[in-house]
C-alpha cells in the first residue's frame, strides 16, 4: 500500500487505514489517501476492486468497518445526522447512469434540490439553473425531458444538476463508461471546466487516460480494495512501478 505525499494539514479530504466489507467480503483494505483542496484525483482498477465503494464512504452514503474519513475538516463516520446530511449536501455525485429524473425537464432536474432542500425561491433557481445549463452548453434544452437526450446531453445535465448545490467536492462514479466514445469527449470537456472555473476538489473514478493525464494532479490503482500504486497523473500512466499497474493499463489501452 502507498501513502500519499499531500501533508495532512492541507488535506481535504483525508482517509487512513479505511477498512470496510460486506458480510464476509472484504471490499476495501486499508485504504489512506490524502486529497488537496482543489485537486483533481483519478482511481482506476478493475471491477469490484472497491472503486465506487470508497467513493460512497466518503460522502458518508456507506458507514466503513475501520479506520477514518474526514472531508473539509468534518470526520464522516462521527458526524450526527445533521452533519452528515451538510457533507452529503457539499458533495456532488455524478454516476455512471445519470439517474435524472425522468419525469422532470432538464431544467426541473437542476432546480428541483436547491428549491427543496436548500429553499431557494423558484425565480432564483430557475435563473440559476439556466446559467448552469449555459456553462455545460445545454441552455437549449432545458424544458426537455431525459428522454429525449443522449447519453452525453444527460450526463451533462447531470453534473449541472450537482452544481447546483454549491458543492465543495465533486465525486465522479465512470461518468462516461455508459456513453458512446464520440459522447464522451463532451462530457470530459465539461468536467475539465467545471475544474478550471470552480477549481473544485474531485474524485473521478475513470479509465480515461488522455483526461486523467490532462486534469488528474495524482492517478491510483485500486486493487482488491487496498492502494497498489500512486502517482503523479502523467507519471503514473506513462511510467508506472508496478507491474501489477502495467498489466492494468495494457488491458484497459486493449479494451
Ligand atoms: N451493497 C452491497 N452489498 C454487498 N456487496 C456489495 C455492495 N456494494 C458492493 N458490493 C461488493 O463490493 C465489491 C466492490 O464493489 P464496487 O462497486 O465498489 O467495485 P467497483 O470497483 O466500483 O466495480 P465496478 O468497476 O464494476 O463498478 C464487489 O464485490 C461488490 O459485489
Amino acid at each position: 500500500m502507498t501513502d500519499t505525499t499531500v501533508p495532512a494539514a492541507t488535506a481535504f479530504i483525508r482517509i487512513r487505514d479505511v477498512y470496510k466489507s460486506y458480510g464476509a467480503v472484504s471490499v476495501l483494505n486499508g485504504i489512506s489517501l490524502d486529497v488537496a483542496q482543489g485537486e483533481v484525483v483519478v482511481l482506476c482498477g478493475p471491477s469490484g476492486c472497491g472503486k465506487s465503494t470508497l467513493l460512497r464512504c466518503i460522502n458518508g452514503l456507506e458507514s466503513i468497518n475501520r479506520g477514518s474519513i474526514s472531508v473539509g475538516g468534518r470526520d464522516v463516520e462521527s458526524a450526527n445526522p445533521d452533519a452528515l446530511q451538510q457533507i452529503r449536501l457539499s458533495t456532488g455525485f455524478v454516476f455512471q447512469n445519470f439517474n435524472l429524473f425522468p419525469h422532470m425537464t432538464a431544467l426541473e432536474n437542476i432546480t428541483i434540490a436547491p428549491r427543496k432542500i436548500l429553499g431557494v425561491p423558484p425565480r432564483a433557481a430557475t435563473e440559476q439553473g439556466r446559467k448552469l445549463l449555459e456553462q455545460v452548453g445545454m441552455e437549449e434544452k432545458a424544458d426537455v425531458y431525459p428522454f429525449q437526450l443522449s447519453g452525453g446531453q444527460r450526463q451533462r445535465v447531470a453534473i449541472a444538476r450537482a452544481l447546483a448545490m454549491n458543492p465543495t467536492l465533486m465525486l465522479f462514479d465512470e461518468p462516461t463508461s455508459a456513453l458512446d466514445p464520440e459522447m464522451r469527449e463532451e462530457v470530459l470537456q465539461v468536467i475539465r471546466k467545471v475544474h478550471h472555473e470552480h477549481n473544485m476538489t474531485m474524485v473521478v473514478v475513470t479509465h480515461e487516460i488522455g483526461f486523467a493525464k490532462s486534469v488528474a494532479s495524482r492517478a491510483m490503482l485500486l486493487d482488491a480494495g487496498q492502494i497498489v500504486e500512486e502517482a503523479p497523473a502523467r507519471a503514473f500512466f506513462e511510467n508506472p512501478a508496478e507491474e501489477r499497474t502495467r498489466r492494468f493499463l495494457r488491458a484497459i489501452i486493449n479494451d
